[in-house]
């Protein structure tokens, strides 16, 4: 089957006017001054369309990209038109959709899968019917993807991997698609595939604009339209790709014989032929001018009539009413399954139980028994605080290293309206719980059965439940600094720099009572404090009795003297694990508002 005559589209005509963009810019003398990056560009994309903004590197394509797609907005001035009416972002982004130059795809999905998760988070069903299997079919054939359906997506090709992510969008029939260089990175070959795709796409009736960096005579042919850009961010041709050499010609430029007309209008706006660039800007008006858009020997577009077929919108807006909360649910339900199946294919879920084990193996061996023997006090409050750090450090490096890659899947697809970022949050929270869980568990036994810890259940169990927050509190403080920082080498160090004032003063390098007064308020904030003083009281609070001294003399074998000489209060479990709980969920928090805000501008 065509893909023209299923996947038909209405479009959506797209008109912009008088775009600038302009930045901050840091100047040689350390001052900030605007940069303009696009100047007062004008332009008209249509339905039926594939159209290229091309231009030399730095010209702005990008920009202008993002900004048509609403993907930015901040810097940006101008107006743009959707079908005649000025753009609205939230329903616009529901019918359009922005493919990026990196395929933003989770690898450990395989095709098949990576195309149902799609179809049923648009279509907000938990299964999928007969009808949305065979859409998914149909678009995995006409995009050559259905005899590589069962190949895990870091498997696939260059080429294979842009058209997945062209398919993943198309299961919500976008009107309208921007794609910013999406031959960037493959071969001719692949490439080609794809811009015939974009151009089977087009003639479905929906709206396509690309940005592309170079392309050869043959590929260009592809598009009907061509927005040309110049350094300076100004428009120097805004026409049918037919009509540029006319268009060229009538300003007295001739492409050199067997020279690419793109090329060659390219090394124009960049001054090769001398100082046209500003005659062009002036001639097409910086984009308004129509006259080269008049359609007269617009090449086979498919007209509306011809198209026959299934409208899959249809099937997808029948669930609108549905409440904004059910819709978070099963939202909730689909990426917790998603992300299960990601999980458990990992081989990282797998070295993190195998570190904790090894860890609390090695500790469990060289502080062996250390906990019943009054001698050995001072050793077992270091193997309890170092178990902390260990606990501390891991939870917070496993986030740091995953989180700023799952953000680059997030952004896309929570910016093409996949969706919520609350149900994404609860479900990645949720997801990696269990996993936590077992790792704190199975490290807890193993150390607190060889270190020689008074054998007692609720002891225990206390003992790994506040192990376990301390576990989720610095995963969020990971998430946090993966969040904030792109860069692993800043969220690292930063993490560290974070996280040593709650150590310092987590009440066993320095007493409260010896501590400069300025500085006792930390000790109420330091998390690793309260875990300290919860956890030692797991260990030598709750009514336990002397402990056994091998020696002529141990310093102390009351746990009661113990607890007063570290100034850490008898019986107060529940009000340190409160305090670590309430720190844990203010970051929590914290966390999500600037996970929305990053998302918010990019
Ligand atoms: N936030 C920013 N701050 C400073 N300069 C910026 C910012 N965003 C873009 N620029 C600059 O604006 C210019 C245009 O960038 P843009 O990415 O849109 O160009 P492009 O034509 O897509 O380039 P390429 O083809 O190399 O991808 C570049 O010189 C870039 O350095």
């Amino acid at each position: 089957m065509e893909l023209n005559s299923m996947l038909l589209n209405e479009g959506l005509d797209l008109i912009f006017e008088d775009l600038t963009y302009k930045v901050n810019n840091w100047t040689d003398k350390f001052k900030i001054e605007k940069k303009t990056i696009l100047k007062g560009v004008s332009g008209a994309f249509c339905q039926r369309q594939l159209c290229a903004i091309i231009g030399c590197s730095g010209s702005g394509k990008s920009s202008l990209l993002n900004a048509l797609s609403g993907y930015k907005t901040s810097g940006y001035s101008g107006t743009i038109f959707i079908n005649g009416k000025p753009q609205e972002l939230k329903s616009f982004k529901k019918k359009s959709c922005y493919i990026m130059q990196e395929d933003q795809l989770h690898v450990q999905l395989t095709v098949r899968e990576a195309m149902e998760f799609a179809s049923k988070l648009k279509c907000l069903t938990l299964s999928l019917n007969a009808s949305k299997l065979k859409m998914i079919d149909l678009i995995l054939e006409n995009l050559n993807l259905l005899k590589i359906q069962d190949t895990a997506t870091v498997n696939l090709s260059g080429g294979e991997r842009r058209k997945l992510s062209i398919a993943l969008e198309l299961v919500h029939n976008p009107s309208i698609m921007f794609f910013d260089e999406p031959t960037s990175g493959l071969d001719s070959l692949s490439a080609n595939q794809v811009l015939d795709t974009l151009r089977e796409l087009a003639n479905t009736g929906r709206n396509i604009i690309c940005t592309i960096h170079q392309a050869s005579a043959s590929q260009l042919k592809i598009f009907d339209i061509l927005y040309v850009l110049t350094p300076s961010g100004q428009c120097i041709y805004h026409g049918f790709t037919s009509k540029l050499l006319d268009y060229l010609a009538a300003q007295g430029l001739r492409c050199p014989l067997y020279h690419n007309t793109a090329d060659y209008i390219i090394e124009i706006s960049l001054g090769e032929y001398g100082d046209h660039a500003e005659k062009l800007v002036k001639y097409i008006d910086n984009g308004k001018s129509t006259e080269w858009l008049k359609n007269t020997n617009q090449k086979d577009l498919v007209k509306g009539d011809q198209l026959t077929g299934v409208n899959i919108n249809d099937e997808c807006q029948d669930r609108q009413f549905i409440k904004y909360i059910y819709n978070n649910l099963i939202q909730l339900v689909i990426l917790s399954h998603r992300c299960t199946v990601k999980t458990l294919r990992e081989k990282f879920m797998t070295t993190r139980l195998l570190v904790h084990i090894i860890v609390s193996a090695v500790y469990g061996w060289v502080y062996f028994g250390v906990g019943i023997n009054a001698s050995f006090i001072h050793d077992n409050l270091m193997l309890l605080f170092f178990s902390l750090l260990f606990i501390m450090y891991t939870a917070s490096s496993s986030m740091i290293i995953n989180f700023p890659l799952e953000i680059q899947i997030l952004s896309k697809e929570h910016f093409n309206h996949w969706y919520s970022l609350l149900s994404y949050y609860i479900s990645f929270t949720i997801v990696d719980l269990p996993i936590q869980v077992l790792c704190t568990f199975l490290y807890c036994v193993v150390l607190y059965y060889f270190t020689g810890q008074p054998l007692e259940w609720p002891r225990f169990g206390l003992y790994t439940l506040m192990m376990l927050m301390v576990g989720l509190l610095s995963q969020t403080i990971g998430m946090l600094m993966g969040t904030l920082f792109n860069d692993l080498r800043f969220s690292t160090i930063l993490t560290s720099f974070l996280l040593m004032p709650w150590m310092m003063f987590g009440g066993i390098f320095i007493k409260i009572s010896d501590t400069p007064e300025i500085f006792r308020w930390m000790f109420d904030i330091s998390f690793m404090k309260h875990a300290m003083e919860g956890i030692v009281h797991c260990v030598y609070g709750l009514d336990r009795p002397r402990l056994y001294c091998p020696k002529i003399y141990c310093y102390s074998t009351s746990p009661s003297n113990i607890l007063k000489d570290l100034d850490m209060p008898v019986n107060q479990y529940w009000f340190n694990f409160l305090v670590v709980t309430t720190i844990y969920l203010l970051l929590k928090v914290l966390t999500y508002l600037v996970l929305k805000k990053k998302l918010e501008i990019h």
